[in-house]
């Protein structure tokens, strides 16, 4: 664990009788990076963002927040978290939502009202909660979580039930949040927003930490094809499929897999043919591929 570590979790097992929720789990969060938790549902995210907290009782290893115990009143100041539907007194206004919490935290009301600000809903600061949209509920707890310059912002599935819009601001936000030096740890089964919006993918399968790294080097390690595909000139994928093989994808692609150090020679032989080529497209691993590969198929019933 380095000075520049904000969340060291080291072979942590929780288990729930006899069901093993993580099952010796190692991880870390640097200062301004974003780790995004993936998995199935029932993989292990909520109980890891639950000990981290400090409310489970840990059956092996240890978990560090800023270099203090889950739980302590070190690593309870550290530590912030956004629930997946956060719920706020429909009653209360935005401001007073923020005054109740800064106050619980013992921060400055008038530093803490700024936040909703950098948040994009002071307008509606005098709004009662319960007419806000969703969006804005959840830029209303982000807002609160940020409440006294948190080291670690822990975000159980931040955008789930956002428009694109919405979830795009919100990663703008987080983006911000980190490049000022707090560590985040998000959940999500959003693949495609995580792939482009965080540092590193941790993926969780059935309690077991199956992959953690940043993308590409994921996608390299698992030796991963890119996909090569080629448009036949006059739409004839058949004459094209029984030149270079592949998978014919209609009457006009045709896909071939290759790894790394064969693109040039594939692209060379492709050109070569000249006439039949009209054009060439190169997929490099996604998230969702490498999402793929490494986590085990979910067990009926636990559909994502
Ligand atoms: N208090 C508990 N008692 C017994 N089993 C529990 C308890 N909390 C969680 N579990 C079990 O632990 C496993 C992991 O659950 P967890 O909620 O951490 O998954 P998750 O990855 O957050 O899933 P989701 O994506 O659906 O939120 C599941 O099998 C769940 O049923």
């Amino acid at each position: 664990m380095t000075n520049e570590t904000l969340l060291g979790v080291d072979d942590l097992t929780i288990a729930f009788g006899p069901l093993t929720a993580l099952d010796h789990v190692s991880l870390s969060v640097q200062k301004g990076e974003r780790l995004a938790l993936l998995g199935h549902n029932g993989a292990g995210k909520s109980t890891l963002f639950r000990a981290i907290l400090g409310f489970l009782f840990l059956n092996t290893g240890t978990i560090r927040i800023a270099d203090a115990a889950p739980g302590s009143e070190r690593a309870r100041r550290a530590v912030s978290y956004l629930p997946e539907a956060v719920a706020f007194p429909k009653a209360l206004t935005g401001s007073e939502v923020i005054t109740y919490f800064a106050r619980l935290k013992g921060e400055p009301p008038r530093k803490a009202l700024e936040l909703l600000e950098t948040v994009g809903i002071a307008d509606a600061s005098k709004r009662r909660v319960g007419t806000y949209s969703k969006g804005m509920r959840q830029r209303l707890g982000l807002a609160q979580a940020l409440i006294g310059r948190p080291d670690l912002l822990l975000l159980d599935e931040p955008t789930s039930g956002l428009d694109p819009i919405s979830r795009g601001e919100f990663y703008d936000l987080v983006d911000r949040v980190a490049r000022q030096g707090a560590a985040v740890l998000l959940s999500s089964h959003s693949l495609t927003e995580v792939e482009a919006k965080t540092d590193r993918v941790a993926i969780l399968s059935k309690g077991r930490l199956v992959a953690e790294g940043r993308l590409a080097d994921l996608a390299g390690a698992a030796a991963l094809p890119i996909k090569v595909r080629v448009r036949a000139k006059g739409a004839d994928a058949d004459a094209l499929h029984a030149k270079i093989g592949g998978r014919r994808l209609n009457g006009r692609l045709v896909e071939l897999d290759c790894g790394t150090g064969d693109k040039m020679a594939v692209l060379s032989r492709l050109a070569a043919l000249g006439d039949v080529v009209a054009d060439i497209e190169i997929e490099t691993p996604r998230l969702d591929d490498v999402y793929r590969h490494y986590s085990k198929p979910p067990a009926p019933g636990d559909a994502a």
